[in-house]
Order: structure tokens, then sequence, then C-alpha cells
């Protein structure tokens, strides 16, 4: 694990353009593709600011989502919702690159369509991604992986549905450990005083929560403004 500390949320985001743009590369590079996973909450403000710098071929990207709420996609609760609008039109992505939830369908039922595209997507029933960009709640959580809940000891499905999230909505999907774990790259991105007391349970006291469990088979980056680092 390698821990990146910088001064402030603006540094967080070309840390974040310059890991992103190399790993892209290497990815377009080795194997002719790039398989992107993509979080909400503040790592959502940070892509759409830091991904619109970075030197890349866009057209090898394929966009996943770690999580993604039950929502219409209209919504503002929806994340692929606010990548479509705030990134999409400053890069040259195109919709057709981001495997989206279907909607209209429950929580389970879109679980399951997810992890078909995935497959597709793939080619293959192992998801192997090259990079998971990741958040971290206050409470520690990560994609839709909350402390205490049942799905941290998810074993065999690949993308499981949640349909009582203890943070709005309750309705989501998220990638489980077999995947996040599997990965290539997984990159934290954090920044504020609001998370410094669980950035230091984590990467300090090594407490057993859901961000702590994200320990993939390729490498690990926690990238933390000095407010988030503020207690290690
Ligand atoms: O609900 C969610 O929360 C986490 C963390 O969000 P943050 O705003 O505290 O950074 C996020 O990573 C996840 O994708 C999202 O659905």
């Amino acid at each position: 694990m390698t821990i990146i500390k910088v001064a402030d949320e603006s540094e967080v985001i070309s840390k974040l353009s310059t890991y992103v743009e190399k790993i892209s590369n290497d990815a377009i590079y080795n194997r002719g593709k790039f398989y992107i996973g993509l979080s909400g909450g503040s790592v959502l403000k940070f892509l759409c600011e830091s991904l619109p710098k970075i030197n890349t071929d866009w057209s090898k990207w394929t966009l996943a989502f770690c999580d993604e709420r039950v929502v219409p996609e209209d919504s503002e609760d929806s994340t692929f919702g606010v990548y479509k609008k705030q990134l999409i039109p400053k890069t040259e992505l195109t919709e057709k690159q981001f495997i989206v939830l279907k909607q209209g369908v429950s929580a389970e039922a879109a679980a399951k369509d997810y992890t078909e595209k995935l497959k597709l997507a793939f080619n293959s029933e192992e998801f192997k991604f090259d990079l998971l960009l990741l958040g971290m709640g206050p409470d520690g959580h990560t994609c839709s992986l909350f402390p205490g809940h049942p799905l941290l000891s998810e074993t065999i499905l690949k993308v499981a549905a949640i349909t009582d999230s203890p943070k709005p909505p309750p309705e989501r999907i998220t990638l489980t450990y077999p995947v996040i774990n599997a990965a290539r790259n997984c990159i934290f991105a954090i920044s504020g005083a609001g998370k410094a007391d669980m950035v230091k349970r984590i990467l300090k006291d090594k407490e057993d929560l859901p961000s702590a469990r994200v320990k993939p088979e390729g490498s690990l980056y926690w990238i933390v403004d000095s407010d988030a680092a503020a207690h290690i």
C-alpha cells in the first residue's frame, strides 16, 4: 500500500490525474483497452475535475461503476447521471462507453443485469479492472459496502444488491470484494477533516472496516490531503 499525502483537495485532484493518466496509458499500451470503475460521492467531484485534464486515448476506455444507486438516471442521486452531465461533455467519452444500471427494475434484477453487462464487456466471467477509483465514507464504507453488513462476506456474487443502505438512497448495487480485490489498481481519494478520524482508524489503527478490506492483487494507493491525514 502506498499512502500519498498532499496539501489540499486541489492536490488530490491533480495527483488523481497523474495516476489515472499513467495507469490508463499503461493498460492501453499493454492490453489495448482500459477498464475503470468509478465511484460516487466526493470522488465523483474529484473525477469530473481531474479526468478532463489527462492525456489518453479515450476511445479505449470502458467505464463501469463501483456502486450505483437504484434511482432514475435523471435523479440527482444517480452517479451515472452526474458523470453524464459533468464529465462526458468535457472529454471525448461517449455514453456508450459507460456500463449503466438497468432502469425501472428492482435492485436485485439490476445487480443481475449489471453482472451480465460486465461479462459482455470483459468477455469473461472474471472482471479484472485496470483501476477502481474509490471513496470512503466517514463510517468507513466504500462502494456500497457498509460496516457490519452481511454483504461484507459475499464471495459468490460479483455484483450484489443492497436494499437497506444506511446512507440514502437505500437501494443500490455494488461490486463485491472478489471483484474489488482482483483489480490491478485501486485508488482511494480522500479529502477533508470529516474523514480524519476514519483515516486514522483504517490506516494507523488497522481496524477491520469495509475500506480496510480493500486489498487488491495489484497496487493500492491512498491519496489523502492534510486535513484527512491529520491523525496519521
Ligand atoms: O454513497 C456513497 O458513498 C461513498 C463515499 O462518499 P463520500 O462522499 O463520503 O466520499 C462513495 O464512494 C460511493 O460511491 C457512494 O455511492
